[in-house]
């Protein structure tokens, strides 16, 4: 049965109803390659209609997670399932990748060179056997959406690269995918392309209704897509949230470093007689409960402050750079150690590459990591 909602969106998409979004339940899967982890143990679970971005650096597993959602590989361990059905199982049988009614787009678009545009689009209609009027129907519907139409009697050697990326997100929603898996689709394109097409996509999303799963190594395209963001690190989900958990709370020293522009600052102390020291300068007080050894305080570019010259409660350091952002300045700094501190201010800074400069630190940073497992240290959170 169907809801009318599905017609309406069936409606707006051109679309048979009867193909909702799936959920998405990731448990603690796994790909071994010749005994090492690509994939180590990672568990995820967003509902039905939610953009999830696999964001992380480059090895950290990503595109092997994909291509196990694609049927592109088989998990060595653990589980997939969309809604209720289970489509891989390490070990065991996994569902075809043609019958996951899954729609992938690649970083290369992977089109058909001796084909047109229509007949690319249509393509994978052919293959699950839509009666030709019906082909014909939802190739021109999914041509007008991606603003195609034009281009439908051309070969992809005969458009720009920005076009050959709609005509493969063209064919890949052709079929009405209920999950549509994306990997790093916008990284062949020019900074403005890649902007428009970032809003197309979430337009597309937004109108098939179907879950999409985006791998990016780019935070600034994780947080202006997501509803839901997975961070992965060598293999494992450092952190698992909302764009907004991410940037507010990060759990780790690495999710504060790899999220937000610009990232937040991890100044490595030493907790000595009630208060944190590093570069030769007293930082404050340590976090409640933690009597000694070594913490790690973040600072948000916001909380640090230049002062003209290194002083107390500041950190020598050297000027690097300054970079406008929105209406905001972002600057450089560099500790002796080489460490960059980002700092972000109303003004400009009138200071020279290479001047010395003091970095001045709030009384408390705005988190405390355990500087052994990099985890939350005691009774930090302010
Ligand atoms: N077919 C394979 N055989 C052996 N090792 C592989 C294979 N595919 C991936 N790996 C390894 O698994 C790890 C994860 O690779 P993966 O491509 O998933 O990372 P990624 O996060 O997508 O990286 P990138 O952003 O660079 O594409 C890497 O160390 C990679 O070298």
């Amino acid at each position: 049965m169907t809801s009318t909602t599905d017609h309406r969106r069936a409606e707006r998409t051109g679309m048979r109803p009867g193909a909702p979004a799936a959920s998405l339940t990731i448990t603690d899967l796994r790909k071994d390659f010749g005994g090492t982890a690509a994939v180590d143990g990672i568990s995820i679970d967003v509902p039905a209609g939610s953009f999830l971005v696999l964001l992380g650096p480059s090895g950290c597993g990503k595109t092997t997670t994909l291509r196990m959602l694609a049927g592109l590989e088989d998990p060595t361990g653990g589980e997939i399932r969309f809604g209720d059905r289970v489509i891989a199982r390490g070990g065991g049988p996994a569902v075809a990748p043609s019958e996951r009614e899954a729609g992938l787009v690649f970083q290369s678009y992977a089109l058909w060179p001796h084909k047109t545009v229509r007949q690319n689009v249509e393509w994978p209609l052919v293959v699950a056997k839509w009666p030709r009027a019906d082909r014909r129907a939802r190739a021109e519907r999914v041509l007008s959406m991606l603003a195609i139409t034009d281009l439908a009697d051309r070969y992809p050697g005969e458009i720009s690269g920005g076009q050959q990326q709609r005509v493969a997100i063209a064919r890949m929603i052709a079929p009405q995918p209920r999950v549509l898996l994306f990997d790093e689709p916008l990284s062949n394109l020019d900074a403005r392309l890649r902007v428009e097409t970032r809003g197309e996509l979430m337009r597309i999303h937004r109108s098939t209704g179907a879950t999409s799963v985006y791998v990016t190594h780019d935070q600034v395209e994780a947080m202006t897509m997501a509803t839901h963001i997975a961070l992965m690190r060598d293999g494992r989900v450092e952190q698992f949230g909302t764009p907004r958990e991410l940037l507010e709370a990060p759990r780790t020293p690495f999710a504060a470093t790899f999220v937000g522009t610009p990232p937040a600052n991890i100044i490595g102390c030493r907790v000595e007689g009630g208060r944190l020291r590093a570069y030769g300068v007293d930082c404050g007080p340590a976090p409640d409960g933690v009597t000694g050894g070594a913490v790690q305080a973040m600072y948000r570019a916001g909380s640090l402050a230049p002062a003209a010259e290194p002083g107390p409660g500041c950190l020598p350091a050297t000027f690097a750079d300054q970079v406008p952002m929105a209406d905001r300045w972002v600057l450089g700094a560099d500790l002796d150690d080489g460490t960059r501190l980002h700092l972000s201010r109303d003004t400009p800074v009138d200071l020279r590459p290479g001047d010395r400069l003091g970095v001045r630190l709030p009384e408390r940073a705005d988190a405390y990591f355990d500087a052994a497992d990099g985890r939350p240290a005691a009774g930090a959170a302010r």
